[in-house]
């Protein structure tokens, strides 16, 4: 029997009586072990080896977990500062605590979310008490911590933590489980024959390469069969984001409506931002906690003083006979004020007005996929910046009808079938429709935009004539129905999820 070199080293290597592991193979034979693992796949196929195959979990503390293994977890750090400052007979004020505990940062977070839950004691208005019942040297997750210190990884049934433990410790990230498969290989009789007769090696070729094919030396060499099966190295090469992969299709998917796509400053007046829409200036959305204003230069230089007028006007008298305005003061200098936009709609304003590319004739449509910047509190569904999706119909007739089939037809295209809309209010259009879609494993209902038809107070003075319909949708809760996560902080920054941004399979 001839076989190639390589699945005779594994022959050699491996027994009859006892199973050994590729990892082991590898060694014995000097062969990298996805060389190993595809001659014993082909020689499982002949019947010369049988291969057995497990999956083993190992552990092994982050580096967080060997933070605190080394220090004391945050919450036994406060525990003992709380004693420290008599908090076992009368409530001390937190600050106190904390000050005296030395937490800083994020780890004050996790000593106070992980004190009540293991009885430490409680945290309320401000003030903490300690049990002084409870035992640091019980706590099993630091009991835990404290058996692995010093390991690597190490196969889960060498550790002895308790299954509930575990998954709490893993669940704060501070040891990381991963899985391998492991095989084992064990000679058949047919092996052992073949093996007493005498196996040739086959000088066999694993790669062609430019000497071969210069020297013309491939013509007469028996190149090795390739094993499409055979696990390899895995590669974890550069990717483009999900956001920014979603952002092009959503693109796509609007220039396939007939959209074309809108451009403009991040920085800009809040004329364009909030005036022209008919914003008030004494709009709570106005106020210096909710923008982000800018230090220098403070103002824009130019407006179109005709525009401004009108704005202005209408601002103060409404539009129309009986149209009313908001009489209330209105001010030249706190439109002119800069700040990131909180919303894309300044685009479309800037469009709209004709100041952008000139005057747009009906029936047209445009859109932005770009970032908005709002001054919101962090949360699974909030961030500081965000991607809204911005875009306007503008023809002689629209309703209400041709706003939802619109989005029905958007949605659609991302697998969303279910959207709901509910009356809302916005100082630029009416009617107005806030629009929610279904988390697809939580069930709860997600907002995922706004939108309506422009009131007259804001077209007339930007001379258009026609009805515009619009909308901002938001980019990151689209991604939420498409890809289920729960917590927009999974795809953006410094906790993001790299597993996931690995995985998801973006489809177009
Ligand atoms: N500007 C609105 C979205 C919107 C745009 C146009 C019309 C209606 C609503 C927002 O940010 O929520």
């Amino acid at each position: 029997m001839q076989l190639p070199e390589s699945q005779v080293a594994v022959l050699e290597a491996a027994s009859a009586d006892e199973a050994t592991s590729v990892d082991a193979l590898a060694e014995a034979t000097d062969l990298p072990p996805e060389t190993v693992t595809g001659a014993v796949f082909e020689l499982e196929d002949e019947g010369l080896v049988a291969v057995d195959e497990r999956v083993d979990e190992t552990i092994a503390l982050t580096d967080e977990g060997r933070e605190y293994a080394a220090e004391a977890l945050p919450e036994v750090r406060l525990y003992e500062a709380a004693l420290e400052a008599g908090a076992d007979t009368d409530p001390v004020q937190m600050g106190q605590v904390i000050g005296a505990s030395g937490l800083e940062g994020p780890q004050v977070d996790i000593a106070l979310s992980n004190y009540a839950r293991k009885g430490y004691g409680t945290i309320d208005s401000g003030e903490i008490t300690a049990d002084s019942d409870a035992d640091p040297d019980a706590d099993a997750e630091a009991n835990a911590l404290a058996t692995l210190k010093g390991t690597g990884e190490t196969p889960r049934d060498a550790v002895d933590v308790d299954a509930d433990t575990l998954e709490q410790l893993d669940r704060r990230g501070l040891v990381g489980i991963s899985e391998t498969t492991v095989r084992e290989v064990t000679l058949t009789e047919r092996a052992v024959t073949e093996l007493m007769a005498g196996i040739e090696t086959a000088e066999t070729v694993g790669q062609v390469t430019p000497e071969l094919l210069t020297s013309g030396e491939w013509e007469d060499v028996e190149f090795a069969d390739y094993n499409v099966e055979a696990d390899a190295e895995q590669f974890e090469g550069g990717n483009v984001h999900i956001l920014r992969q979603t952002a092009e299709r959503v693109k796509d998917v609007l220039v396939g409506m007939g959209f074309q796509e809108m451009e403009g400053p991040h920085v800009d007046a809040d004329f364009w931002i909030n005036d022209c829409l008919f914003m008030p200036q004494d709009h709570p959305a106005r106020t210096h906690w909710d923008r982000f204003a800018l230090e220098e230069p403070t103002h824009i230089d130019d407006l179109p003083e005709d525009l401004v007028d009108r704005v202005e006007r209408a601002h103060k008298e409404g539009v129309g006979e009986d149209g009313e305005g908001y009489h209330s003061p209105w001010d030249e200098d706190f439109a002119r004020a800069l700040a990131l936009r909180g919303h894309t709609t300044s685009l479309s304003t800037r469009y709209l007005s004709g100041e952008q590319i000139g005057e747009i004739e009906p029936p047209a449509r445009f859109f932005s996929v770009e970032k908005v910047y709002r001054n919101d509190t962090l949360d699974p569904t909030h961030l500081l910046e965000f991607f809204q999706i911005e875009g306007w119909v503008m023809a002689e007739d629209l309703s209400v009808r041709d706003l939802m089939g619109t989005f029905e037809e958007f949605y659609a295209q991302f697998g969303i079938e279910d959207i709901q809309f509910k009356p809302h209010y916005n100082p630029y259009t009416e009617p107005s429709f806030e629009l929610f879609g279904t988390h697809p494993t939580t069930g709860e209902l997600v907002e995922i935009g706004n939108s309506g038809i422009f009131r007259e107070e804001m077209l007339e003075p930007l001379g258009v004539e026609c009805d515009v319909m619009a909308w901002g949708l938001a980019l990151e809760r689209l991604l939420m129905l498409m890809y289920g996560f729960e917590d927009i902080r999974d795809i953006h920054g410094t906790l993001c999820d790299l597993e996931l941004l690995r995985n998801t399979e973006v489809t177009y």
